[in-house]
């Protein structure tokens, strides 16, 4: 008996071997009395035809797209058909016949959010999927090689991170009003007390009520913390990661990239050390190219666009004004106007990445900090704790993962980079 290959397998082996692959009908034709089927697996596409002088012809004609199936059958080179082979089918085992299937080639993109759990079966999702593998397996993988330790943090917290706008609230078991996590960064900062370097890669939670191509409601957030270590400290760990995961994915997802048509000559470009472009010179930029910016704006989708134009590779962006980022960075004590802070931003317009930078190790200076962001400190009491036992000098950051995806992928929209994406108006399917 044949055994079963992979449909990548079989298109490699010579003419004339008799080959038998599984899969999905991804294409259906009938040309005159001969019934064509592209099976699609996992690992690609492969087409079969079946004649009538095979036992199998009438149950082929049969088949409906995305009907489950075994082909079993002898190689033959075609140049007209994908990969270049073609199965000369003798045996068709159908295991389910589908049903109409209702994702057509002119579907819309809503249309295809709407189906997403039948639309990412689609070679596209599928290539996007597997950068994505590489993308999480190649951060764990740089994290353990350099000495950190994986931990979690919890999904139901007590307060903010990142500002109280895009709390998500949650009724709790005992009747109180508890949230979910914008960020695991305070966990890990109580948690450098006891191993020095950790990271977490977990779903983060914003109410963000901005519809933007970069924007989830729910995403997917890599985060680490540092003990000991100071601003240039930890944008060396970022470029070092980033780095290595997209010399990972430029290794192991060549074939995806070109499916993609994704052009790779600027991912080729990503080598530490990124270029460091300060908040002030980033103004001036702005300012010369007649954006209406002032020093202390935040910066948005559009001004990051065009910072972008400056670099053909990621380049961190660096003290920030106190106002424009989260009570928890470090002023600067040379220059109290400005944090320890820096994101990373992605070239070809697609912003940031990574936000991070140093946290404050001083109780009294946390305190005041929390007080002059009109905060509350008793609603940060145990984050407050961490300063009176040992403080130490620590850093770290936050990377969107989907959007490092969307980047590295080049695709259009972050809701492209994952399988079931939640945004301002979806939570379906
Ligand atoms: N441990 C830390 O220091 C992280 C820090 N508390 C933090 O949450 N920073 S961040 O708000 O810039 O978010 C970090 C990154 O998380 C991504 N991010 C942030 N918000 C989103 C939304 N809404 N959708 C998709 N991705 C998002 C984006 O890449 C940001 O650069
Ligand atoms: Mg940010």
């Amino acid at each position: 008996a044949t055994d079963i290959i992979p449909v990548k397998e079989a298109l490699k082996l010579p003419a004339g071997s008799t080959v038998k692959v599984r899969g999905w009908a991804y294409r259906r034709r009938d040309l005159g009395d001969k019934a064509f089927i592209v099976v699609r697996d996992s690992t690609g596409i492969i087409q079969a035809v079946f004649t009538p002088d095979s036992p199998s012809h009438p149950d082929a004609r049969k088949v409906t797209v995305e009907s489950s199936l075994v082909v079993e059958g002898t190689l033959k080179d075609d140049p007209r058909a994908p990969g270049g082979k073609e199965i000369q089918g003798k045996k068709l085992e159908i295991v389910h016949l589908a049903e109409n299937f209702p994702i057509r080639r002119d579907a819309s993109r809503e249309f295809l959010l709407e189906v997403r759990h039948l639309a990412v079966r689609s070679r596209k999702m599928t290539s996007v999927l597997k950068i994505r593998n590489t993308v999480f397996e190649a951060l764990h993988e740089w994290f353990r090689a350099n000495g950190y330790y994986e931990v979690q943090g919890p999904m139901f917290v007590s307060a903010a991170v990142e500002g109280g706008a895009t709390l998500f609230p949650v009724k709790y078991v005992d009747g109180s009003t508890v949230y979910l996590t914008q960020s695991s960064q305070f966990y890990l900062e109580a948690l450098i007390f006891s191993l020095e370097k950790v990271y977490t890669v977990a779903p983060s939670f914003r109410a963000e009520k901005s519809r933007t191509r970069r924007h989830l409601t729910e995403f997917w957030h890599a985060e680490a913390e540092v003990a000991w270590t100071n601003l240039e400290g930890i944008m060396k760990v970022e470029e070092e990661l980033v780095a290595h995961i997209v010399r990972r994915v430029l290794e192991k997802n060549a074939e995806d990239l070109e499916l993609l048509g994704r052009k790779t000559e600027i991912l080729r470009n990503v080598e530490p050390p990124f270029p460091r472009l300060s908040y002030d010179k980033a103004i001036e930029i702005l300012q010369g190219k007649g954006f209406k910016v002032s020093w202390g704006d935040d910066l948005g989708a559009d001004e990051e666009r065009a910072l972008t134009e400056e670099f053909d590779r990621p380049f961190f962006l660096y003290g920030f004004p106190v106002q424009a980022k989260a009570f928890y960075h470090k002023n600067d004590p040379s220059r109290p106007e400005v944090t320890l802070s820096a994101d990373l931003l992605a070239p070809e317009g697609y912003g940031e990445i990574i936000g991070g930078g140093e946290r404050i190790e001083k109780l009294e200076e946390l305190v005041e900090k929390i007080k002059s962001f009109g905060l509350n400190p008793r609603d940060y009491e145990w984050y407050l704790d961490l300063r009176r036992y040992g403080s130490v000098p620590h850093a770290g950051f936050g990377l969107g993962m989907d959007r490092l995806v969307t980047w590295i992928a080049g695709l259009e929209h972050i809701v492209d980079s994952l399988p079931f994406p939640r945004t301002v108006s979806r939570t379906y399917p």
